[in-house]
């Protein structure tokens, strides 16, 4: 199903967070959020997933209003692994992952064969199979995150919105993760830090900067130089690939960007943090 954010205000705390951001999820499509720390990537993701009211705009699944159906009907259709991951369930990995069949059921309903069926898949699906008595509190950062998206999974949505997916997980469960969303082609929304992770996943980027979209595009039409200098303060060549050919972002670690190594975008980064 396709999502699509029709100019979307978010106003938290008097302030506009998010301003007037329009952009599309087509069907199938995995569409990225990029932008620095504070540039209104969760916020944005919390109104698609239903958790924040816009103050004006609207997100709309395949054309509807998501404000004009209940929330379990949104819910049987958007599942979210959300930047606040609960860490402090007492309950087992198993009912954390069947929640996510709650807005199948009616109040009190037991779980069915297809609700088994639907949270063992997940679990499979995440690498977590054998995992279903342990407590989801006493589970790494990493197995809670998997978890998370197993449940998020057993919801069988046509849209995932995911908010940092890859946080806490080692590399190699980064890239079985993103092969395993490659491979579901799923309408995703999608935030990422990780820019290599991000062009080589999304089929398109939109570059949050304070509240705005700034560029929207093909990762490699995204990606450049300049934007990587102008809205993440550093510098960066952008190179191929060299065994998948995806844009490929070669960071310089030693210097953000600028015209001196004291001046810049990273300098002022520098001093917004209060470090001198
Ligand atoms: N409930 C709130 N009330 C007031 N301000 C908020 C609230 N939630 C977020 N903000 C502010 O909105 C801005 C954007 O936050 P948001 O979490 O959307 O950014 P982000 O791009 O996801 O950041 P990060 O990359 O650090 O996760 C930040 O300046 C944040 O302090």
């Amino acid at each position: 199903m396709r999502i699509s954010i029709d100019d979307v205000t978010v106003t938290l705390a008097g302030r506009d967070i998010v301003s007037g951001v329009t952009l599309v999820a087509a069907e199938g499509e995995i569409a990225g959020l990029v932008g620095p720390n504070g540039s209104g990537k969760s916020t944005l993701l919390r109104t698609v997933y239903r958790h924040l009211r816009p103050r004006t705009g609207r997100v709309l699944l395949a054309g509807r209003d998501i404000r004009s159906m209940s929330t379990a009907e949104t819910a049987r259709h958007i599942a979210a692994l959300p930047q606040e991951r609960g860490g402090d369930f007492e309950f087992t990995v198993c009912e954390v992952v069947a929640m996510g069949r709650s807005p199948y059921k009616r109040a009190f309903a037991g779980d069915d064969a297809a609700d088994h069926e639907a949270v063992a898949d997940a679990l499979d699906q995440v690498g977590l199979a054998g995992y279903e008595g342990r407590g989801f509190a006493a589970l790494s950062g990493g197995e809670r995150q998997r978890v998370l998206l197993a449940r998020a999974f057993a919801q069988r949505p046509d849209v995932l919105v995911l908010d940092e997916p890859t946080n806490h997980l080692d590399v190699q469960h980064q890239v079985e993760l993103l092969a395993l969303l490659r491979a579901q082609r799923r309408t995703t929304v999608i935030s990422l830090h990780d820019l290599n992770a991000a062009a080589s996943l999304c089929d398109r980027l939109h570059v949050l900067h304070e509240g705005a979209v700034v560029a929207s595009g093909t990762p490699r039409e995204v990606l450049t130089p300049e934007l990587l200098a102008k809205v993440f303060g550093v510098r960066a060549a952008v190179v191929e690939h060299p065994l998948t050919g995806d844009p490929l972002i070669a960071f310089d670690h030693r210097e953000p960007a600028g015209p001196h190594p004291s001046g810049g975008a990273g300098r002022a980064f520098v001093s917004r943090s209060g470090h001198p």
